[in-house]
């Protein structure tokens, strides 16, 4: 299992995982009965009765979505959506307090374009198969998620978060002076409609569970303890649709916007690598950075 993990790895920076489809053949019935499986940053439990398998992120200290994790994450999610037996996947964090930070801010500094573009590419591809996967997909928010994080939770199926005043959601992006890509502004759109994306985008504002509720960005609260168990219910009620009919139903609706990426990909990694490696941006990123370590003296 760590070898075809390793082996994974290198295929997918390599961009030759979907040519080749290597992994595909490998990984197979991984997930056929009960099954565990653990990598650094995630650890994955199957239930074959149930066919739901649990996503569990735990990257300390805050589930940030650098280069490795995202990689780890989407083999992960790939390998269960080849195994006939896995119906669902509900995404969840490890940590207290923290669902997911976004995208790791140090992918984004000091590293050359080359890097810049695999950083991208590899967002692009956990995007894309998240958003794309057959399997109900439920986030059970269990702490903060900002931009990436939130991005994550967006393309779900469906979203429970905990209902803690402490916890907020939402793509801050501009607060850090950049600017959340196309397909982050369609994802949200596309839950919570123009008007409000337009006001959250620019104000880069981070929603409370209750205010999430009512503007739509989560479908349910429960007590942060319940998170997993509502999800579990959630997807229960899911999974009572026959398959073939809800698969084509999430591929009509979502298939716009996924295209969309898949016809400017490449575009969106020249913008991206355009925009990262501006003085002004990696000084703001810089800045970021340094108010977060700050905060906590
Ligand atoms: C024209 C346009 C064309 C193309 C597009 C171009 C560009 C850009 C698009 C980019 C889209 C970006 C998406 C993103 O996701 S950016 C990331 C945004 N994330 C955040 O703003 C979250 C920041 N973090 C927090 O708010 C808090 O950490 C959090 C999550 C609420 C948890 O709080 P707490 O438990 O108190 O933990 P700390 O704040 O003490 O953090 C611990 C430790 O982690 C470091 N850290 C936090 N977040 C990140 C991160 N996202 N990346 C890297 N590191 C992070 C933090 O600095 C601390 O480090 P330390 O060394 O001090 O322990």
């Amino acid at each position: 299992m760590a070898a075809l993990l390793k082996r994974s790895a290198s295929l997918l920076r390599a961009g030759a995982l979907q040519k080749h489809g290597v992994l595909t053949k490998q990984a197979l019935c991984l997930f056929s009965t009960n099954m565990r499986m653990f990598t650094n940053k995630i650890s994955v439990e199957m239930d074959g009765t149930t066919g739901v398998a649990v996503l569990t992120m735990k990257s300390p200290p805050v589930n940030s979505l650098s280069l490795d994790f995202l990689t780890e994450f989407t083999i992960s999610l790939e390998k269960l959506e080849m195994d006939k037996a896995c119906r669902g996947v509900i995404l969840t964090s490890a940590l207290p307090r923290v669902f997911s930070a976004g995208l790791d801010i140090t992918e984004m500094c000091g590293k050359s374009a080359e890097h810049y573009a695999a950083f991208w590419r590899a967002v692009q591809e956990f995007w894309l198969k998240l958003y794309t996967s057959n399997m109900v997909t439920v986030a059970a928010i269990n702490g903060s998620c900002p931009a990436g994080g939130c991005l994550m939770a967006l393309v779900c199926d469906y979203r429970v978060m905990a209902d803690d005043p402490k916890f907020s959601i939402g793509l801050n992006e501009t607060k850090l002076g950049i600017v959340a890509p196309f397909w982050f502004k369609d994802t949200m759109t596309n839950t919570i409609g123009n008007r409000e994306t337009e006001k959250a985008l620019q104000l880069g504002y981070m929603y409370s569970p209750a205010d999430a509720l009512k503007v739509g960005l989560v479908d349910q609260l429960a007590s942060a303890d319940k998170v997993e168990t509502v999800a579990s219910t959630v997807m229960s009620e899911w999974l009572a649709i026959p398959d073939h009919a809800r698969h084509l139903t999430k591929s009509m609706m979502r298939k716009p916007t996924r295209d969309r990426l898949v016809t400017h990909r490449d575009a969106d990694i020249t913008s991206f690598v355009n925009f990262v490696t501006k003085d002004s941006i990696q000084k703001s990123l810089q800045m970021y950075l340094e108010s977060l370590k700050q905060r906590k003296r």
